[in-house]
């Protein structure tokens, strides 16, 4: 039995995590971010579940988490992390060369992945498991290779994370509301099904927790979710709120508690990795956009213009920037204005929310907590199944969850 070259806190509490897009700006970040964690080479900042109460739960240990993962891109995680760390300055070189050896280890165990249904945007120049296997022949093989992590790794628990490129939205995916609706379509080979759908049925028919950090389909089709209700598997999403969304579901709330009329609100999002390259192309831009656009929508109901706009810029590589303009009404029909400017590295906002992802479900499922978990609806743009947006309510779930399972 290999345990890797990673040091596990606590043998009886062998956590794995599953990357679905392991090779990615946010799957490689999340790993180095884990791993220099692990070294004693950073700190935890920015992790939710560090911070108290959050932290007065008995989550498993960072330092204990065992990576693996699928991809489509060939080239290794060192070369990424390397490609990071040049083009970004994230992590730094001494960072990096701290978990080197780590990353090597990790990237043995990356498979082959499928990038079915998620346009030519994401997959050109990929490695795929074959086009010639059926739907279910790609679900099997993702499970058996859930699987042969899991035992090779003697782990207690296996999460699985889709860190993946957006996919274009599913058409008519009330198609697959039911359980059965779902798997009848899996046995006929439907091909509409995308990969994200895949990688969440094979985890939670499993019995492994899903996160979907992504605005992709996966664990929002009802099928899924009344299979994860079924098997009690706790999973959650969908399109973490790493940056402008975030600031926009903590500040709409202080226009709408104040009574002052939002005119128009832009928001113009400028980026250079992959997801920005990715989102060029209009089908795979739709479910980021409408993510991102619903928040204010929910919480402003009478905002008079809304529009986000994401555009990308080579040059920005993993620092996202974002201008949202606010054109407001107050007393005595005055017109106001607001601006800001968000400038953030992409993958370093996004990594430490995977690590507290991962640690508050596998919680979840020790409690024997399975479905949707809204408690974490604060980590997301658009949470399923909750129709709160304003940040701060979303995080006083979270902190009352905490109070009551300490
Ligand atoms: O969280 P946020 O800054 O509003 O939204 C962001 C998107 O605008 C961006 O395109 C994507 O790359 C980020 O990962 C994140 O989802």
């Amino acid at each position: 039995m290999s345990h890797g070259i990673e040091p596990a806190v606590d043998d009886t509490d062998r956590t794995g995590v599953w990357l679905v897009g392991a090779r990615g700006n946010v799957a490689t970040m999340s790993i180095v971010g884990a791993r220099a964690i692990a070294r004693g080479a950073t700190n935890t900042t920015g992790m939710v579940t560090e911070r108290d109460p959050v932290s007065s739960l008995e989550l498993p240990p960072v330092e204990g988490f065992i990576f693996g993962g699928h991809d489509i891109e060939p080239e290794s995680l060192v070369a990424q992390a390397e490609r990071q760390c040049d083009r970004n300055g994230v992590p730094d070189a001494d960072t990096l060369e701290t978990v080197r050896d780590d990353l090597v280890a990790i990237d043995e165990r990356i498979e082959v992945g499928t990038a079915v249904n998620c346009g030519a945007a994401v997959s050109e120049d990929s490695e795929q498991l074959a086009e010639t296997l059926s739907i279910r022949d790609v679900i099997d093989q993702i499970r058996d290779d859930y699987e042969t992590f899991r035992d090779s790794h003697d782990l207690e628990r296996l999460v699985v994370v889709n860190v993946a490129s957006t996919e274009p939205e599913l058409a008519e995916p009330e198609r697959y509301d039911t359980r059965d609706a779902l798997e009848r379509a899996i046995d006929e080979d439907d091909r509409d099904l995308p990969a994200s759908v895949l990688y969440a049925y094979a985890a939670i028919s499993s019995g492994h927790p899903f996160v979907n950090f992504t605005p992709s389909t996966a664990n929002t089709l009802g099928g899924i979710r009344k299979l994860a209700a079924e098997n009690e598997v706790p999973h959650v999403g969908r399109d973490a709120k790493t940056g402008e969304t975030l600031v926009k579901s903590a500040l709409a709330p202080m226009f709408a508690g104040r009574n002052l009329r939002v005119l128009s609100w832009e928001g113009h999002n400028i980026l250079g990795n992959t997801d920005g390259l990715v989102l060029e192309d209009e089908a795979n831009a739709a479910g980021k956009l409408s993510s991102k656009g619903d928040v204010l929508d929910s919480i402003l109901p009478d905002i008079g213009h809304n529009r986000v706009r994401i555009d990308y810029t080579p040059s920005l590589a993993d620092w996202k920037t974002a201008w949202d303009y606010i054109h407001f009404e107050g007393f005595l029909e005055t017109e106001m204005k607001m601006q800001f400017t968000w400038e953030g590295s992409d993958s370093a906002l996004a990594a430490p929310l995977v690590l507290d992802l991962v640690r508050l479900l596998s919680h979840a499922d020790e409690r024997g907590d399975g479905g949707l978990q809204p408690q974490l609806a604060s980590f997301f743009k658009a949470p399923i199944g909750v129709d709160e947006h304003d940040f701060s309510r979303q995080l006083d779930r979270l902190y009352d969850y905490a109070e009551e399972h300490r």
